[in-house]
């Protein structure tokens, strides 16, 4: 099981790359779970880490704006990021959702078809009037998507376990990977949370508040990653 963990900063991505984060993906809570950071920190990030860990940017909790979101994409992958990640934020039909990924995936491998493009639903997608993160395997796999996530969207301490069952994670994971895809699940992850992830065994887990001793507006902390990766070992 691969760690992905949320910088906002070169210092914070070193901490993370140190403590034994497998990919560091550049965000920016002030703009949402899924937050797009400046072009000149993920290329910040990347000289930092980037030869020794790949580097994923978000770009945002998008709603239906497929052009926007494509060139945002772009601009991800230009700054440098091996992964390009877009929340489908009120994103209320499968042809939305379609139609947002489609051009995204097009954006990016037109430019660098090495380069990964991650999907994120939401688990408290009811609260944001976006699609189940059930659809989104099928969907994701007819545009080339590389990965497909549930992270929360609202991030109110509530967690993606509060939002959906472990049934329904182990769903969720199982419709990713037979259809070709990696899975991803987020959304205020805690330490006691290792046995239910390792039970349902996603491809990546993402996390950033519990890498920040519970307080994801507080700083990464080198230790902390080290403590989750150690027990990661054991899942
Ligand atoms: O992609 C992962 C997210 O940054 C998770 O953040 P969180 O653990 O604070 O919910």
């Amino acid at each position: 099981m691969k760690l992905l963990i949320s910088p906002i900063n070169p210092q914070e991505a070193i901490s993370a790359a140190n403590g034994g984060a497998d990919i560091i993906d550049v965000k920016n809570p002030k703009e949402g779970s899924l937050g797009a950071n400046f072009p000149w920190v993920i290329r910040s990030v990347k000289e930092a880490v980037g030869s020794l860990k790949p580097v994923s940017a978000t770009i945002g909790d998008f709603n239906y704006k497929p052009g926007t979101a494509s060139l945002a994409a772009l601009g991800a992958a230009v700054a440098g990021s091996e992964y390009i990640k877009v929340g489908l934020y009120d994103i209320q039909t499968e042809e939305q959702a379609l139609d947002m990924l489609s051009n995204i995936t097009r954006s990016v491998k037109d430019y660098d078809p090495t380069k990964k493009v991650v999907a994120s639903g939401y688990s408290d997608y009811s609260r944001v009037n976006s699609i189940a993160p059930f659809l989104l395997p099928e969907i994701a796999s007819r545009c080339g998507v590389d990965v497909v996530m549930v992270d929360t969207a609202i991030k109110d301490g509530k967690s993606t376990f509060d939002f959906m069952s472990e049934e329904e994670l182990k769903k969720f994971t199982h419709l990713a990977q037979r259809s070709g895809l990696e899975c991803a699940i987020a959304g205020t992850l805690k330490f006691d949370d290792l046995p239910i992830i390792g039970r349902i065994a996603p491809d990546i887990i993402g996390v950033r508040g519990m890498v920040c001793g519970g307080d994801r507006n507080s700083c990464i902390q080198e230790e902390l990653v080290k403590q989750l990766r150690q027990k990661m070992y054991d899942l």
